[in-house]
Protein backbone atom coordinates (compact mmCIF):
# COMPACT_ATOMS: atom_id res chain seq x y z
CA UNK A 1 0.00 0.00 0.00
CA UNK A 2 1.33 3.45 -0.88
CA UNK A 3 2.15 5.42 2.27
CA UNK A 4 0.11 8.52 3.05
CA UNK A 5 3.31 10.41 3.91
CA UNK A 6 6.62 9.73 2.27
CA UNK A 7 9.68 11.69 3.31
CA UNK A 8 12.59 10.89 1.00
CA UNK A 9 16.23 11.94 1.47
CA UNK A 10 15.28 15.29 2.93
CA UNK A 11 17.94 17.82 3.91
CA UNK A 12 17.64 21.19 5.58
CA UNK A 13 20.42 23.46 6.81
CA UNK A 14 20.14 26.80 8.60
CA UNK A 15 22.68 29.59 8.49
CA UNK A 16 24.13 30.25 11.91
CA UNK A 17 23.55 33.75 13.13
CA UNK A 18 26.44 36.17 12.60
CA UNK A 19 28.51 33.48 10.94
CA UNK A 20 28.99 31.90 7.56
CA UNK A 21 28.63 28.42 9.00
CA UNK A 22 25.52 26.25 8.62
CA UNK A 23 23.74 23.87 10.96
CA UNK A 24 22.59 20.71 9.21
CA UNK A 25 19.27 20.45 11.06
CA UNK A 26 17.93 17.56 8.96
CA UNK A 27 20.39 15.24 7.29
CA UNK A 28 19.15 12.89 4.59
CA UNK A 29 16.02 11.89 6.49
CA UNK A 30 13.66 9.30 5.00
CA UNK A 31 10.64 7.62 6.52
CA UNK A 32 7.09 6.87 5.56
CA UNK A 33 3.76 6.69 7.34
CA UNK A 34 0.88 4.41 6.39
CA UNK A 35 -2.74 5.50 6.57
CA UNK A 36 -4.10 5.11 10.09
CA UNK A 37 -0.67 4.82 11.66
CA UNK A 38 0.38 6.82 14.70
CA UNK A 39 4.02 7.67 14.36
CA UNK A 40 6.20 9.17 17.06
CA UNK A 41 9.03 11.42 16.00
CA UNK A 42 11.36 11.25 18.94
CA UNK A 43 14.69 12.88 19.60
CA UNK A 44 16.66 14.97 22.06
CA UNK A 45 16.67 18.79 21.96
CA UNK A 46 17.88 20.14 18.67
CA UNK A 47 17.58 16.76 16.92
CA UNK A 48 15.60 18.18 14.00
CA UNK A 49 12.03 17.16 14.91
CA UNK A 50 10.40 20.56 14.54
CA UNK A 51 12.25 21.25 11.30
CA UNK A 52 10.98 17.93 9.92
CA UNK A 53 7.40 18.64 11.02
CA UNK A 54 7.56 22.15 9.53
CA UNK A 55 8.73 20.74 6.21
CA UNK A 56 5.92 18.19 6.18
CA UNK A 57 3.32 20.87 6.76
CA UNK A 58 4.85 23.19 4.19
CA UNK A 59 6.15 25.91 6.51
CA UNK A 60 9.72 25.23 5.44
CA UNK A 61 11.03 24.09 2.09
CA UNK A 62 13.64 21.31 2.10
CA UNK A 63 17.05 22.11 0.56
CA UNK A 64 16.78 18.76 -1.22
CA UNK A 65 14.70 15.60 -1.12
CA UNK A 66 10.94 15.22 -1.47
CA UNK A 67 7.90 14.99 0.77
CA UNK A 68 4.75 13.47 -0.63
CA UNK A 69 1.39 13.63 1.09
CA UNK A 70 -1.17 11.24 -0.38
CA UNK A 71 1.14 10.99 -3.38
CA UNK A 72 1.26 14.78 -3.89
CA UNK A 73 4.64 16.54 -3.73
CA UNK A 74 4.21 19.25 -1.09
CA UNK A 75 6.75 21.62 -2.63
CA UNK A 76 5.43 21.38 -6.19
CA UNK A 77 1.71 21.36 -5.30
CA UNK A 78 1.76 22.92 -1.86
CA UNK A 79 -1.92 23.82 -1.45
CA UNK A 80 -3.22 20.54 -2.83
CA UNK A 81 -0.89 18.55 -0.60
CA UNK A 82 -1.65 20.61 2.49
CA UNK A 83 -5.38 20.00 2.20
CA UNK A 84 -4.64 16.58 3.66
CA UNK A 85 -2.90 17.91 6.76
CA UNK A 86 -3.71 19.85 9.89
CA UNK A 87 -1.06 20.72 12.40
CA UNK A 88 -0.83 21.86 15.99
CA UNK A 89 2.58 23.43 16.30
CA UNK A 90 4.32 24.14 19.56
CA UNK A 91 3.86 27.76 20.64
CA UNK A 92 1.49 28.46 17.77
CA UNK A 93 -2.01 27.54 18.72
CA UNK A 94 -4.25 28.65 15.92
CA UNK A 95 -7.04 29.91 18.12
CA UNK A 96 -8.92 33.17 18.48
CA UNK A 97 -7.91 34.41 21.87
CA UNK A 98 -10.82 36.78 22.35
CA UNK A 99 -13.44 34.18 21.51
CA UNK A 100 -14.75 31.54 23.89
CA UNK A 101 -14.01 27.85 23.62
CA UNK A 102 -17.39 27.15 22.01
CA UNK A 103 -17.11 30.13 19.66
CA UNK A 104 -13.72 28.92 18.45
CA UNK A 105 -15.08 25.46 17.73
CA UNK A 106 -18.17 26.89 16.04
CA UNK A 107 -16.07 29.25 13.96
CA UNK A 108 -13.69 26.58 12.73
CA UNK A 109 -16.47 24.04 12.15
CA UNK A 110 -18.59 26.59 10.27
CA UNK A 111 -15.56 27.57 8.26
CA UNK A 112 -15.56 24.17 6.65
CA UNK A 113 -18.89 24.65 4.90
CA UNK A 114 -20.99 22.61 7.31
CA UNK A 115 -24.70 23.16 7.97
CA UNK A 116 -25.78 24.74 11.26
CA UNK A 117 -27.08 21.43 12.54
CA UNK A 118 -23.87 19.62 11.62
CA UNK A 119 -21.78 22.33 13.27
CA UNK A 120 -23.80 22.07 16.48
CA UNK A 121 -23.50 18.30 16.64
CA UNK A 122 -19.82 18.32 15.89
CA UNK A 123 -19.07 21.02 18.46
CA UNK A 124 -21.04 19.17 21.16
CA UNK A 125 -19.17 15.98 20.37
CA UNK A 126 -15.77 17.68 20.59
CA UNK A 127 -16.65 19.55 23.80
CA UNK A 128 -17.57 16.21 25.28
CA UNK A 129 -14.63 14.18 23.93
CA UNK A 130 -12.06 16.78 24.92
CA UNK A 131 -13.66 17.40 28.32
CA UNK A 132 -14.07 21.07 27.50
CA UNK A 133 -17.79 21.36 28.24
CA UNK A 134 -17.26 23.04 31.60
CA UNK A 135 -15.10 25.70 29.98
CA UNK A 136 -17.21 26.29 26.87
CA UNK A 137 -18.00 29.90 27.80
CA UNK A 138 -14.47 30.80 28.87
CA UNK A 139 -12.38 33.14 26.69
CA UNK A 140 -9.36 31.39 25.25
CA UNK A 141 -6.93 33.94 26.69
CA UNK A 142 -8.18 33.05 30.17
CA UNK A 143 -7.67 29.33 29.76
CA UNK A 144 -4.72 27.44 31.20
CA UNK A 145 -2.01 26.30 28.78
CA UNK A 146 -3.29 22.74 29.02
CA UNK A 147 -6.85 23.75 28.17
CA UNK A 148 -5.62 25.83 25.24
CA UNK A 149 -3.66 22.85 24.01
CA UNK A 150 -6.71 20.58 24.25
CA UNK A 151 -8.77 23.13 22.35
CA UNK A 152 -6.09 23.48 19.66
CA UNK A 153 -6.09 19.70 19.19
CA UNK A 154 -9.91 19.64 19.10
CA UNK A 155 -9.83 22.33 16.39
CA UNK A 156 -7.34 20.28 14.37
CA UNK A 157 -9.79 17.36 14.49
CA UNK A 158 -12.47 19.59 12.95
CA UNK A 159 -10.54 19.88 9.74
CA UNK A 160 -11.22 16.21 9.02
CA UNK A 161 -7.91 16.07 7.20
CA UNK A 162 -6.29 12.68 6.80
CA UNK A 163 -3.14 13.57 8.71
CA UNK A 164 -2.69 15.40 11.99
CA UNK A 165 0.72 16.70 13.00
CA UNK A 166 1.23 17.40 16.67
CA UNK A 167 4.46 19.12 17.62
CA UNK A 168 5.35 18.62 21.29
CA UNK A 169 1.73 18.32 22.48
CA UNK A 170 2.69 18.13 26.17
CA UNK A 171 5.61 20.56 26.27
CA UNK A 172 5.40 23.11 29.07
CA UNK A 173 2.39 21.47 30.71
CA UNK A 174 2.52 20.53 34.37
CA UNK A 175 2.67 16.82 35.16
CA UNK A 176 -1.05 16.43 35.78
CA UNK A 177 -2.17 18.31 32.68
CA UNK A 178 0.50 16.61 30.59
CA UNK A 179 -0.94 13.30 31.74
CA UNK A 180 -4.48 14.41 30.92
CA UNK A 181 -3.53 15.54 27.42
CA UNK A 182 -1.67 12.27 26.88
CA UNK A 183 -4.60 10.16 28.00
CA UNK A 184 -6.91 12.21 25.85
CA UNK A 185 -4.73 11.85 22.79
CA UNK A 186 -4.51 8.13 23.42
CA UNK A 187 -8.25 7.72 23.35
CA UNK A 188 -9.03 10.09 20.51
CA UNK A 189 -6.34 9.24 17.97
CA UNK A 190 -7.71 5.73 17.68
CA UNK A 191 -11.34 6.76 17.88
CA UNK A 192 -11.03 9.46 15.23
CA UNK A 193 -9.11 7.12 12.93
CA UNK A 194 -6.56 9.60 11.68
CA UNK A 195 -3.00 9.25 10.63
CA UNK A 196 -1.02 11.07 13.29
CA UNK A 197 2.58 12.19 13.60
CA UNK A 198 3.56 13.30 17.07
CA UNK A 199 6.90 14.93 17.66
CA UNK A 200 8.03 14.86 21.24
CA UNK A 201 10.87 14.28 23.59
CA UNK A 202 8.40 12.96 26.12
CA UNK A 203 8.96 9.22 26.20
CA UNK A 204 5.62 8.47 27.86
CA UNK A 205 3.73 10.25 25.09
CA UNK A 206 5.48 8.22 22.42
CA UNK A 207 5.29 4.92 24.25
CA UNK A 208 1.65 5.32 25.23
CA UNK A 209 0.23 6.62 22.00
CA UNK A 210 2.37 5.62 19.06
CA UNK A 211 2.60 2.37 17.13
CA UNK A 212 6.00 3.11 15.72
CA UNK A 213 8.78 5.56 16.36
CA UNK A 214 11.34 7.25 14.19
CA UNK A 215 14.18 8.38 16.41
CA UNK A 216 16.18 11.33 15.13
CA UNK A 217 19.51 12.41 16.52
CA UNK A 218 21.66 15.22 15.17
CA UNK A 219 19.43 15.46 12.13
CA UNK A 220 19.68 11.78 11.16
CA UNK A 221 17.26 8.90 11.54
CA UNK A 222 18.87 6.42 13.92
CA UNK A 223 15.94 4.04 14.38
CA UNK A 224 12.64 3.38 12.67
CA UNK A 225 10.74 0.58 14.29
CA UNK A 226 7.76 -0.49 16.34
CA UNK A 227 8.15 0.44 19.97
CA UNK A 228 7.48 -3.12 21.10
CA UNK A 229 10.33 -4.36 18.89
CA UNK A 230 12.74 -1.86 20.37
CA UNK A 231 11.69 -2.78 23.88
CA UNK A 232 12.11 -6.46 23.12
CA UNK A 233 15.49 -5.95 21.52
CA UNK A 234 16.89 -4.15 24.52
CA UNK A 235 15.12 -6.20 27.11
CA UNK A 236 16.70 -9.44 26.04
CA UNK A 237 20.11 -7.94 25.53
CA UNK A 238 20.65 -6.30 28.89
CA UNK A 239 21.87 -8.52 31.71
CA UNK A 240 22.86 -8.05 35.31
CA UNK A 241 25.39 -10.43 36.91
CA UNK A 242 25.70 -10.66 40.69
CA UNK A 243 29.23 -11.78 41.51
CA UNK A 244 30.40 -13.38 44.73
CA UNK A 245 33.65 -11.43 44.60
CA UNK A 246 35.40 -8.45 43.11
CA UNK A 247 37.00 -8.18 39.69
CA UNK A 248 40.74 -7.74 39.33
CA UNK A 249 42.00 -4.73 37.39
CA UNK A 250 42.93 -7.02 34.53
CA UNK A 251 39.45 -8.58 34.37
CA UNK A 252 37.83 -5.17 34.48
CA UNK A 253 40.03 -3.92 31.67
CA UNK A 254 39.27 -6.97 29.53
CA UNK A 255 35.54 -6.60 30.12
CA UNK A 256 35.56 -2.87 29.43
CA UNK A 257 37.44 -3.44 26.18
CA UNK A 258 35.09 -6.18 25.08
CA UNK A 259 31.78 -4.64 26.21
CA UNK A 260 31.36 -0.94 25.60
CA UNK A 261 27.99 -0.81 27.33
CA UNK A 262 29.06 -2.07 30.73
CA UNK A 263 28.71 -0.88 34.32
CA UNK A 264 30.71 -2.39 37.15
CA UNK A 265 29.54 -1.74 40.72
CA UNK A 266 31.86 -3.15 43.38
CA UNK A 267 30.64 -3.53 46.94
CA UNK A 268 32.80 -4.71 49.88
CA UNK A 269 33.05 -8.37 48.92
CA UNK A 270 30.41 -8.62 46.21
CA UNK A 271 29.96 -6.81 42.94
CA UNK A 272 27.58 -6.50 40.02
CA UNK A 273 28.09 -6.11 36.30
CA UNK A 274 25.41 -4.72 34.02
CA UNK A 275 26.12 -5.37 30.41
CA UNK A 276 24.47 -5.30 26.99
CA UNK A 277 25.02 -8.51 25.09
CA UNK A 278 24.19 -8.01 21.46
CA UNK A 279 25.34 -11.50 20.39
CA UNK A 280 24.57 -14.67 22.26
CA UNK A 281 28.22 -15.83 22.11
CA UNK A 282 29.27 -12.75 24.06
CA UNK A 283 27.95 -14.30 27.25
CA UNK A 284 30.58 -17.09 26.97
CA UNK A 285 33.34 -14.54 26.55
CA UNK A 286 32.13 -12.84 29.69
CA UNK A 287 32.16 -16.14 31.60
CA UNK A 288 35.70 -16.85 30.34
CA UNK A 289 36.95 -13.55 31.74
CA UNK A 290 35.28 -14.29 35.09
CA UNK A 291 36.73 -17.83 35.14
CA UNK A 292 40.28 -16.47 34.79
CA UNK A 293 40.20 -15.61 38.50
CA UNK A 294 37.44 -18.04 39.46
CA UNK A 295 35.12 -15.13 40.19
CA UNK A 296 31.85 -16.79 41.21
CA UNK A 297 28.61 -15.81 39.48
CA UNK A 298 25.90 -16.02 42.13
CA UNK A 299 23.05 -15.17 39.81
CA UNK A 300 22.29 -13.39 36.59
CA UNK A 301 19.15 -12.07 35.08
CA UNK A 302 17.77 -9.98 32.28
CA UNK A 303 17.39 -6.35 33.14
CA UNK A 304 13.95 -4.90 32.64
CA UNK A 305 14.33 -1.75 30.65
CA UNK A 306 11.86 1.05 30.15
CA UNK A 307 11.42 2.98 26.96
CA UNK A 308 13.38 5.94 28.28
CA UNK A 309 16.44 3.73 28.81
CA UNK A 310 16.00 2.24 25.35
CA UNK A 311 15.89 5.74 23.90
CA UNK A 312 19.00 6.83 25.80
CA UNK A 313 20.89 3.76 24.62
CA UNK A 314 19.92 4.35 21.02
CA UNK A 315 20.73 8.05 21.08
CA UNK A 316 23.94 7.73 23.06
CA UNK A 317 25.05 4.67 21.13
CA UNK A 318 24.72 6.79 18.00
CA UNK A 319 24.57 3.65 15.87
CA UNK A 320 21.90 2.64 13.45
CA UNK A 321 19.81 -0.05 15.10
CA UNK A 322 18.51 -2.76 12.83
CA UNK A 323 15.86 -5.00 14.23
CA UNK A 324 14.10 -7.97 12.75
N1 LIG B 1 15.59 29.24 12.52
C1 LIG B 1 16.73 28.63 12.82
N2 LIG B 1 17.93 29.20 12.55
C2 LIG B 1 19.08 28.59 12.85
N3 LIG B 1 19.17 27.35 13.39
C3 LIG B 1 18.02 26.73 13.69
C4 LIG B 1 16.75 27.33 13.43
N4 LIG B 1 15.77 26.46 13.82
C5 LIG B 1 16.41 25.38 14.31
N5 LIG B 1 17.75 25.54 14.24
C6 LIG B 1 18.78 24.55 14.64
O1 LIG B 1 18.53 23.35 13.90
C7 LIG B 1 18.70 22.21 14.73
C8 LIG B 1 17.39 21.40 14.77
O2 LIG B 1 16.40 22.19 15.41
P1 LIG B 1 14.89 21.69 15.63
O3 LIG B 1 14.15 22.80 16.29
O4 LIG B 1 14.37 21.17 14.36
O5 LIG B 1 15.10 20.49 16.63
P2 LIG B 1 14.06 19.79 17.62
O6 LIG B 1 14.39 18.35 17.59
O7 LIG B 1 12.68 20.20 17.30
O8 LIG B 1 14.52 20.40 19.01
P3 LIG B 1 13.62 20.83 20.28
O9 LIG B 1 13.11 19.57 20.85
O10 LIG B 1 14.64 21.49 21.15
O11 LIG B 1 12.58 21.75 19.75
C9 LIG B 1 19.16 22.73 16.08
O12 LIG B 1 20.57 22.69 16.11
C10 LIG B 1 18.66 24.16 16.10
O13 LIG B 1 19.50 24.96 16.91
Amino acid sequence: MKPIIEVKNVNKAYKKRRSKECVQAVDNVSFSVQKGEILGLLGPNGAGKTTTIKMICGLLVPDSGTIEISGIDNTKHRLRALKHISAVLEGNRNLYWRLTVRENLEYFAGNRGKSRKEVKERVEQLLHDFRLKEKEKELVNRLSRGMQQKLAIAVSMLAESDVILLDEPTLGLDVETGYEVRELLKSIVKEYERTVIISSHDMDVIQDICDRTVIINKGKVVTDDKIENLMRLFEVKSYIFNLGGLLTDQQLELLQNRFTEMTYTPDTIYSTIEVDLFQNEAIYELFDILKMENTPVESFDRVTVNFEQVFMKIVNGGEKICVG
